[in-house]
């Protein structure tokens, strides 16, 4: 049967891969903090330039009308944050904004595609590695056309876990973030670790170097295509109280198996975040 998104696949690593570059030789005018919606929130003229290197080539190639755009530098000037079940791209230029003004070496673009608010596929390019992950649904999970899988460990005293502290730095939910923390890393586990960016990390669980990558506070675009490559190479999502993810609400639990996840569950301590679809008045659908 003919692959209807296998264009649309193709079209969105080949994408990642010209934004990669952008990234990659970016000067030092434009690493530069350009905007801040907060101290720690930090925004450079490449977030800006690459989403629109991204969107423009997208539109060009599929048009306007019929394909839908969430891209973080977009949301945040204003468009909307929904999901509807028009074919749909959600787009992260680049994850690990922090790191790529510090010169801290993990900085990944995220490409995702949702139809029918189901996501097809996403695509992750690592690019000061210079690895590229995809996956399709139903159809496994790469890093540079190698097949990749999750880690089989299910004793959490073997496990590495990564968690971050994400941009809100409200007392109340640092402590709370510490706490969880302390709490996983006392289990006690491996150890306890962090890249700086959503799709890095999600990409870490799906190749089996660590067991199970959790936040709350991230946003769609940190982890739709994160979520396919998780998925396909055989590990779970779930919500941080352990019901069903939900790539709105802004928690989440990738690991490798369920065992790990739950057993993880039971010890985040839980505070609210604002989902990416209530950011916006308008409801389109
Ligand atoms: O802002 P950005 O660098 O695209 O994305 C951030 C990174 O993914 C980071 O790892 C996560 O902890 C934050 O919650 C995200 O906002
Ligand atoms: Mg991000």
């Amino acid at each position: 049967m003919e692959d209807p998104w296998q264009k649309a696949y193709d079209f969105a690593v080949t994408v990642a891969r010209k934004a990669g570059e952008v990234i990659r030789k970016a000067g030092e005018s434009e690493i530069k903090v350009s905007t801040k919606s907060s101290t720690v929130d930090l925004v450079t003229k490449t977030d800006e330039r690459v989403e629109k290197i991204i969107i423009g080539s997208l539109k060009e190639e599929f048009g306007e009308g019929t394909h839908c755009f969430i891209g973080e530098e977009s949301v945040a000037k204003g468009e909307p944050c929904i999901l509807t079940h028009k074919p749909t791209w959600i787009i992260d230029p680049v994850d690990g904004t922090t790191n790529f003004v510090h010169g801290f070496p993990f900085v990944a673009v995220s490409i995702a595609f949702a139809v029918n608010k189901q996501l097809e596929f996403g695509v992750i390019y690592s690019c000061l590695e210079d690895k590229m992950y995809k996956a399709r649904n139903g159809k496994g999970a790469y890093c540079d056309d190698e097949l990749i899988q999750v880690s089989d460990v299910k004793d959490i005293n073997k496990s590495i876990i990564i968690s971050e502290h994400g941009t809100d730095r409200s007392p109340e939910k640092v402590k709370k973030i510490f706490s969880t923390m302390q709490k996983i890393l006392c289990i006690p586990v491996h150890g306890l670790r962090g890249s700086g960016t959503a799709a890095t990390n999600m990409c870490l669980v799906a190749t089996g170097a660590v067991e199970a990558f959790f936040e709350i506070g991230i946003h769609c675009w940190d982890i739709a295509a994160g979520a396919v490559i998780v998925k396909e190479a055989g590990g779970v999502l779930l919500d941080v109280d352990g019901g069903p993810f939900d790539l709105m609400s802004r928690r989440m639990v990738s690991a490798n198996n369920e065992v790990i996840a739950r057993r993880i569950i039971k010890e985040i301590e839980i505070f609210s975040a604002e989902r990416d679809d209530d950011m916006c008045e308008i409801q389109l659908e």
